[in-house]
């Protein structure tokens, strides 16, 4: 998987799974159409996607020109940003409000500041992870960078692949050796590595059984529970069979990541701090054709969860009422 040894095998953590690798293309070789259109992951090199950005976001330059305005910093215990939806904590499904566990919090914190922690960070030492929407709020220059990404080529890929509109796109700054845990989006979405060096691992929506996701009510929907540091086989059995797919993405790749698939990302172990632009785009209207596709079933049952935590309020009936409604009658 090495790429003309610009690193190697010991920068990435080692888990036992069977992974094939993404097809890397040339960004206008046609195949990439022919994939996009099946939601199948590829690798798009040479592109000019965010061109300006790789050319000149060092971070000295993002510290320069991010603004003085705060942003958005996950601070987390250990290499893991699980992310964590709380408004999910205050909904009716948890009236009490009862706290989840978390061991990753949001801060809003200056540029300098983060810098400062990243380049003094040591062992022990809380994490951070900088994950910010690029909006106006950032100085004229970001903007100016932003405007010259290639447009007219994402543009052309979400008509082309009925995708729905583009809902954000994100910055994200991460320490060497952070990880974003398996999770899907509801998203299409176009991962610009900027600079620095990650490691996706992506699992087609068929793996949901394989995956255990929280419940859909959890602040940590969409997310696997599966820690793949250490994963319980005894309560997680089926994570045996996963099956994925997995690449390397460097400066000046693009990365889709089609929508309902699962991903972990992990920033190199070594090689200093990591930044990426994504490209997210709603889904485009799915019209139910049958037999359903995989990511199809997924948005069903997240309905499904949804509606029955609507009328049964308490998500400790979700469960037995889901059993009683399967148990020996779809056998
Ligand atoms: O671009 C994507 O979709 C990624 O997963 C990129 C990932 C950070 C995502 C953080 C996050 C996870 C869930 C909900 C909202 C935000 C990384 O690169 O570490
Ligand atoms: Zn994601």
């Amino acid at each position: 998987m090495c790429e003309n040894n610009k690193w190697d095998a010991s920068q990435i953590r080692k888990y036992d799974m069977d992974l094939q690798p993404i097809p890397r293309l040339h960004y206008k070789d046609p195949k990439v159409d022919e994939l996009m259109k099946t939601n199948q992951p590829v690798l798009l090199t040479e592109s000019n996607i965010a061109k300006p950005a790789v050319e000149k976001w060092t971070l000295e330059y993002l510290e320069e020109n991010l603004g003085k305005c705060g942003h958005t910093v996950y601070v987390s215990k250990t290499h893991k940003f699980k992310y964590y939806d709380r408004k999910k904590i205050l909904s009716k499904a948890n009236p009490k409000g009862v706290e989840f566990t978390n061991d990753t919090k949001s801060v809003e914190m200056k540029v300098c500041d983060f810098m400062k922690k990243v380049k003094n960070w040591k062992q022990g030492d809380d994490r951070l992870y900088l994950q910010q929407s690029l909006n106006s709020t950032f100085g004229p220059a970001i903007v100016e960078d932003f405007m010259g990404f290639d447009w007219r080529y994402v543009t052309d890929k979400k008509a082309r692949h009925g995708w729905g509109e583009l809902s954000a796109n994100l910055l994200f700054i991460a320490m060497e050796g952070n990880c974003t845990p398996c999770h899907y989006d509801e998203q299409q979405n176009l991962f610009a590595q900027i600079k620095g060096f990650k490691r996706c691992i992506l699992f087609p929506p068929d793996q949901f059984e394989c995956l255990y996701p929280h419940p859909v009510y959890h602040p940590h929907d969409r997310q696997s529970m599966v820690d793949f540091d250490n994963p319980d086989y005894t309560k997680f059995p089926k994570f045996k069979n996963v099956k994925g797919f997995e690449t390397v993405v460097g400066p000046g790749d693009v990365l889709y990541i089609p929508i309902y698939w699962w991903h972990h990302i992990e920033s190199l172990l070594t090689g200093g701090p990591t930044v990426t632009v994504n490209f997210w785009y709603k889904g485009g209207p799915s019209c139910l054709e049958y037999p359903l596709k995989d990511h199809q079933k997924v948005s069903i049952m997240r309905n499904v969860e949804k509606m029955l935590l609507e009328v049964l309020q308490d998500p400790k009936e979700v469960g037995p009422l889901l059993r009683t409604i399967l148990m020996g009658r779809y056998v």
